[in-house]
């Protein structure tokens, strides 16, 4: 497999922000998707739930399924995560996705009205122990059906940081556990997403591209505001628009040998950023970037 260019349909419907874009259809999303030139995407809250009519409008759009988020509450309640992320990898295996992305989100901040920068949940010893087991299992279950689990760390959750990040890392077997790079979520976090990328680049399997606007994400700082708030204020647009140098980053991405998908996933509101011009926008920009 080489390199395919997807994009979420975060930028037209927002899961976490149903409000946002409820306007927009199924249909007009990927259709633009498709039109923009990419030939992935992910689910969103409006696609079809059966995969022979998922399909039925994908494929004649040129689009698959590259993944889809999974919500894990492998602290909380793992036997209800485990049974919930067996019907979501069934799914994804009849789409003919590879990997699964998964977030702990066991005591995440990031839907609630509370400040993400100071409120952030830090895990105990006990917890990170039940989730580094917890997520090798969900690795065992993806693996019984030539899968993976890519960990998605997330702003407002206890793996956002480089320190957390590596200790998920250390702490689980790299055949069972791989790791998604969001650049977004790492800067937005303070982090250094080249640092992350290079350290663990053996290990990530999927790519979420989306840039940041400093001003927005500042203000979200200063002003003690809460994850959703900075994603409705455009904390968030697509790459290229905002801070984040994307030359260094895609060069580590080539000179890594990376084989997977590259996901433009830049939620913001599609009210103030018209979700089919900021898609082609996306894409003239990774073309100039890329040559992809
Ligand atoms: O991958 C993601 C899925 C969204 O639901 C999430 O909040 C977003 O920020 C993200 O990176
Ligand atoms: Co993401």
């Amino acid at each position: 497999m080489s390199i395919k260019l997807g994009i979420c349909p975060i930028g037209w419907t927002n899961d976490d922000l149903p409000e946002l874009g409820s306007e927009n259809t199924f249909q007009q999303a990927i259709s633009e998707m498709a039109l923009a030139g990419f030939t992935g995407t992910e689910i969103g809250n409006k696609y079809p739930k059966e995969p022979a009519e998922l399909k039925s409008y994908l494929e004649p759009r040129g689009l698959s399924i590259a993944s889809a988020w999974f919500s894990a509450f492998v602290i909380a309640d793992f036997e209800a995560t485990k049974r919930d992320f067996i019907r979501h990898r069934d799914f994804l295996h009849a789409m003919g996705s590879k990997v699964i992305v998964v977030s702990e989100q066991t005591h995440s901040i990031q839907g609630q009205e509370r400040s993400i920068y100071d409120e952030k949940p830090i895990f105990t010893e006990a917890e990170w122990e039940q989730l580094t087991r917890g997520l090798e299992e969900l690795g065992e279950l993806a693996q019984e059906k030539d899968m993976a689990i890519v960990y998605h760390h997330h702003m407002g959750t206890g793996v956002q940081t480089t320190e957390e990040i590596e200790r998920l890392m250390e702490n689980t077997d790299p055949a069972k556990v791989s790791l998604l790079f969001d650049s977004g979520h790492l800067v937005f976090s303070g982090e250094d997403p080249l640092y992350i990328f290079n350290k663990y680049a053996d290990r990530i399997k999927h790519i979420h591209l989306k840039d940041i606007r400093q001003e927005r994400m500042e203000d979200v700082r200063a002003q003690h505001k809460s994850f959703l708030t900075g994603v409705k204020e455009g904390v968030f647009t697509v790459p290229g628009d905002g801070m984040i140098d994307f030359k260094p980053i895609w060069e580590a991405i080539r000179s890594s040998g990376y084989a997977g998908w590259m996901m433009v996933e830049a939620e913001q509101d599609p009210a103030k950023a018209n979700p089919f011009i900021y898609a082609k926008k996306a894409r003239v920009y990774i073309k100039a970037v890329t040559g992809l």
